[in-house]
This record gives structure tokens, C-alpha cells and sequence, in this order.
């Protein structure tokens, strides 16, 4: 593992993943592959979650085809170098950010979406200008065989790697060093893969998962808002990270909740649900025992039919659900639906913040000041409001967690900041060392006073514009000025006389002033200049009698 992480890094030293016209490449490849080998892509999500091709092509392919799109329109504006904002001391240098690649990052994916959950990272990764290695679930092994034979075929094999495994490949592959990692699953190996990736100060992100709470409040449309959350909840059987985990709403609304859920899975997936092409299965026995075990003791509304053999469990919604009970424990990731009932907003926020902050949160009213004042008070990674899931297809909003369900998020231009380096730049020139004095010792109250003025001093550009022809302007009068005069040299003693009295800038200021015997103006704001040898002053101290 070590040898094919050092060829990657060696790979991507020798600069090949960083050309922008490489990069589209590589994603132009990405994109025939998935239109050359649909059918494969399918076939392989089809049997690994009992999914039908459609659902297949519209749960994942669909979304890799938009981020890929998206990075090809564009890749060129989000790698260019971004200028910055400069102070007055760097008026006239170059400022910019300069997005780089990280280097070799590690793409780490889970079964319940097994090719959107590698690929989206992975065309991200390669947007940015990185190496990778993708670690596909163990769980879906078609998916991600399929992987492991197809993207050799179509990307760049020194840059881009898949490695498959389960438990022991991937904790031996976290040993080796990256530059990124970002790893999709649940949150207790969230922590062993932050824990690894801490060895070598590697930065994480983290899609992990949570309990999503949905409130439903009472000025709302219960059939709309119901045959929203059964789409989201039933999806993948269940098995999504942001589907809704919980329903919160008042007890009197409870019963046409389950009526019309029920209506809905009938609607969606008619009578004899097990026979529906849209309703897929349990990824394994484990999961499968797991979710039998929250059943019990719970009151079924309907549903909880199981059948072992066909790790099948039929849409279910539980009713007064004590929050204490298991199912209320623990990350659902299957086809039940528990409703918890509260008194009001107030108590639903209050049993939101009560928890771990979740994946998303789901809040449905007519009310919209309702939505957002639920938004405000409490925290999750995401939100959809009246409805559910749709968060997640909006690639310029950033997806990902918060606190127990992940750091970091992903998709669109948060794909490609989250796998760059955003390296600040600033180009000076080799003249002007005059201003330089300002910084060098010895350091003095003047020098501290202009230090603040030339450095706290935010200016936008017009008013940079301003300023430089403001000073232009005064320039241009003395210039004027002096040149209307005849000019004439100091009067000696004058002239020992100012050098003994080195005045202090801070307190010239302009304005006329009578010193050593004469009557001196200050025409401009810089030191005045005591030895006034030379045929003629343009700037600072002007002689007037
Ligand atoms: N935030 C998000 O975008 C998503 C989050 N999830 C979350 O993922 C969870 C379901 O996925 P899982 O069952 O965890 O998927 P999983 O069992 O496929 O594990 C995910 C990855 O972690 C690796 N892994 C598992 N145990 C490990 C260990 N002890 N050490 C090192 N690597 C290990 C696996 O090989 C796999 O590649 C749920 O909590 C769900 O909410 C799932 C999909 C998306
Ligand atoms: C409209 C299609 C939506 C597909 C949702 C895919 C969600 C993947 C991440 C997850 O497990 O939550």
C-alpha cells in the first residue's frame, strides 16, 4: 500500500495533474465512462441494493454527471488566481490567492450510494489538481469491483487509484500519509479516521450521519408535507443519510400524519409493496437484524412486516414513540418512521438542541417565519425547508455536517475548495525602499503612527483611486508652485540651523510655523526634508521669508 501511495505522490510531483486542459481531460473522461458503461454502473448499483436501474440512474448517475458538467463549465474561473484587497503599504505590489492542488488525497466511500459517494469526491479531487486513491465500501462489492475495473480504463493509472477492501485494508491504508481525506460513513469510524489522519496532521473531511429530525408544524399542508417525507424516508429503503430520521409534531396531528403516509407508500408503491421496482431491500443481514430490533416494543401504526430471506422490511411508521426507546438512540438508516409528539415549535427546537446536531433538518409550515426561526435556533448540516433531501441536488450549496455528523462539506465549487490550498501571493518589486524605513529599526511613535495609518486603513479600490489622485493632485500644485519661484538656496545658517532642529514630523502637519529665524510652511505631508540644500524644494517645507 505504501508503494502505490509513494507512486501516486511521485506522480503528482512530476506536475502532470496540475495543466487545466489535463484536468478537463481527465473529467471528459470520467463523463465517457459513465456514458460508455451506464449499463454496467447500473446493473452493479441494481444488484448491490436490490435497486432498479431507474432509481439507480436517478439516485446517483444523474447527480455525477451534473458535478462533472459543473467542473467542466467551471474549472477555469475557479483555478484562476483571485486578486486581493491591499492596504496602502502594498498599493503598488501584486496580491492574489492562488488555489493549488493538495497533493494525494484519499476518497473513502459508503454502500448506501456507492458510486455518487466515490465518484462526486473523485471528480472534485481531480478538479483541484490531486492525486487520488478511492476506497469503495466492502459492503457494495459490485460497485465497487465495477470501479476498481473501470477507472483505470478511462483515468490516468499513475494519478488515480481505487484500492478495495474492508475493515483491515482500509485501517492499514489510513497508516499511509495524504494530503486530504475525505471518508463517508458513520460517525464512530469518522473518529478512527480523524484520529488516523491526526498522525500525520492530515486534514479531514467528514461525511457522517445522525438522527435528522422533521417538525411538522400545524399550519401546514399535511398531504403535501406527507408525501414529501415518504418520498425522502422510503428512498433506498431508508438507507440515506439525510433522509428523515424522526417526525416531531403535535399529538393531535399524529393520525393524519400515519393516514396519509400510508396513503402515500400505497400510492408510490402499491399494494403488494415487496413486488414494486421503486422499493428496494436491506444492504445486509447486520443492518437488516438491526432494524428488526428497533421494532420492538414499539406501537406500529403500519407497516413492520420483515422477510429475512429478502432482507425486505415494508414501509413503517411508529406512533408515540418514547423519545428514550432505542429506535430514538440511535441513526435509523432504514424504513421506519418513528413520530415523537411535542407541544409546540418551541419543545421541537428544544428536543432538537437537546441532541447531537444532525446531517439535515426538515421543517414544514405555511409559516415561513416559522422555518426560520427553527433554522436560527437550532444547528444541523443542512436544511430543506417543506421538504426533504432536495438540499443535497443544489451543488452550490456546500453538503455536509456539523459537530457529531461531520466537518467539512462538498459538491460544485466546495468540491474544489475543499481538495485546493487557497495560497496567498504577493508580488513586490525591488524599488521604493524608501518606505521601507517605516518597518526597520529602530522603531519609533511616528513610525508606529504612520504603521497604523498606512495598515488599518481598509481601502476599496475606488478609494485607492481617490487617494492616488488626490496625492497626484497635491504633487502636481507644489510642482506648480515651486516652479512659478524662482528658487533659491537656503540661507546657510538657516539650513544648520533646521538640521539641528531635526522637527518631528508628527507635528508639522501643513501650516506655517516660524522656526530659526524664518517663516516656514509645510506644503506636504511627508518629513520635511531639514538639509534644504538643492536648487529647489518641490515638497515638505516651503522658505517664505
Ligand atoms: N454524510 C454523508 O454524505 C453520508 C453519510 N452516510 C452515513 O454513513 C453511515 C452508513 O455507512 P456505513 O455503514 O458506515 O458504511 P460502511 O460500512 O460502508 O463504512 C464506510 C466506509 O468505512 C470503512 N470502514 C468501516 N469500518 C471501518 C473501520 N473500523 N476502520 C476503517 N474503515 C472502516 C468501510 O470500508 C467503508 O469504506 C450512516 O451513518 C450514514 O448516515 C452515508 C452516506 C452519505
Ligand atoms: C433526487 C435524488 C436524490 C439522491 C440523494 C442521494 C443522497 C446521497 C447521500 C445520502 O446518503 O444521503
Amino acid at each position: 500500500m505504501e508503494r502505490q501511495v509513494q507512486r501516486l505522490r511521485q506522480a503528482f510531483r512530476s506536475g502532470r495533474s496540475r495543466p487545466l486542459r489535463f484536468r478537463q481531460q481527465q473529467l471528459e473522461a470520467l463523463r465517457r465512462m459513465v456514458q460508455e458503461r451506464e449499463k454496467d454502473i447500473l446493473a452493479a448499483i441494481a444488484a448491490d441494493l436490490c435497486k432498479s436501474e431507474l432509481n439507480a440512474y436517478s439516485h446517483e448517475v444523474i447527480t455525477i454527471l451534473g458535478e462533472i458538467d459543473f467542473m467542466l463549465a467551471n474549472l477555469p474561473e475557479l483555478a484562476s488566481a483571485k486578486p486581493a484587497k491591499k492596504n496602502l503599504l502594498t498599493l503598488l505590489d501584486e496580491a492574489y490567492v492562488q488555489p493549488e492542488p493538495l497533493g494525494v488525497v484519499l476518497i473513502i466511500g459508503a454502500w448506501n450510494y456507492p458510486f455518487v459517494l466515490i465518484m462526486q469526491p473523485l471528480v472534485g479531487a481531480i478538479a483541484a489538481g490531486n492525486a487520488a486513491i478511492v476506497k469503495p465500501s466492502e459492503l457494495s462489492e459490485n460497485t465497487a469491483k465495477l470501479l476498481a475495473k473501470l477507472l483505470p480504463q478511462y483515468l490516468d493509472q499513475d494519478l488515480y487509484a481505487v484500492l478495495n477492501g474492508g475493515v483491515a485494508e482500509t485501517t492499514e491504508l489510513l497508516k499511509q500519509r495524504f494530503d486530504h481525506i475525505l471518508y463517508t460513513g458513520n460517525t464512530a469510524v469518522g473518529k478512527i479516521v480523524m484520529e488516523a489522519a491526526a498522525k500525520h496532521l492530515t486534514p479531514v473531511t467528514l461525511e457522517l450521519g445522525g438522527k435528522s429530525p422533521c417538525y411538522i408544524d400545524r399550519d401546514c399542508d399535511l398531504d403535501i408535507a406527507c408525501r414529501r417525507i415518504t418520498w425522502g424516508k422510503y428512498m433506498n429503503c431508508g438507507q440515506t443519510c439525510i433522509a428523515p430520521d424522526y417526525v416531531l409534531c403535535e399529538a393531535s396531528l399524529q393520525d393524519q400524519i400515519v393516514q396519509k403516509i400510508k396513503e402515500t407508500v400505497k400510492d408510490f408503491y402499491g399494494e403488494n409493496i415487496k413486488e414494486s421496482p421503486d422499493y428496494e431491500r436491506i444492504i445486509n443481514l447486520r443492518h437488516f437484524k438491526r432494524l428488526q430490533g428497533l421494532l420492538e416494543g414499539q406501537k406500529i401504526a403500519f407497516g413492520g412486516e420483515t422477510d429475512e430471506v429478502t432482507r425486505y422490511i415494508a414501509p413503517t411508521v411508529l406512533t408515540d414513540v418514547d423519545p428514550n426507546s432505542k429506535v430514538m438512540q440511535e441513526e435509523i438508516f432504514g424504513p421506519i418512521l418513528p413520530i415523537v409528539s411535542v407541544k409546540n415549535v418551541d419543545e421541537a427546537i428544544n428536543f432538537i438542541n437537546d441532541r447531537e446536531k444532525p446531517l439535515a433538518l426538515y421543517v414544514f409550515s405555511h409559516n415561513n417565519k416559522l422555518i426560520k426561526r427553527v433554522i436560527e435556533e437550532t444547528s444541523s448540516g443542512g436544511v430543506t425547508g417543506n421538504d426533504v433531501i432536495m438540499h443535497f441536488t443544489v451543488n452550490s450549496l456546500p453538503f455536509g455536517g456539523v459537530g457529531a455528523s461531520g466537518m467539512g462539506a462538498y459538491h460544485g465549487k466546495y468540491s474544489f475548495d475543499t481538495f485546493s490550498h487557497q495560497r496567498p501571493c504577493l508580488l513586490k518589486g525591488l524599488k521604493g525602499e524608501s518606505a521601507n524605513k517605516l518597518r526597520y529599526p529602530p522603531n519609533s511613535q511616528s513610525k508606529l503612527g504612520w504603521a497604523k495609518f498606512f495598515l488599518l486603513k481598509q481601502f476599496n479600490r475606488a478609494g485607492l483611486l481617490t487617494l492616488l489622485v488626490a496625492c497626484l493632485a497635491v504633487v502636481a500644485a507644489v510642482f506648480i508652485k515651486a516652479s512659478a519661484k524662482p528658487s533659491r538656496s537656503p540661507r546657510p545658517q538657516l539650513a544648520s540651523c533646521l538640521e539641528r532642529r531635526d522637527p518631528d514630523v508628527a507635528k508639522w502637519g501643513s501650516g506655517k510655523r516660524d522656526l530659526c529665524g524664518a517663516q516656514l510652511s509645510c506644503q506636504g505631508w511627508l518629513r520635511p526634508n531639514p538639509k534644504l540644500q538643492g536648487s529647489r524644494c518641490l515638497f515638505g517645507v516651503q522658505i517664505e521669508t
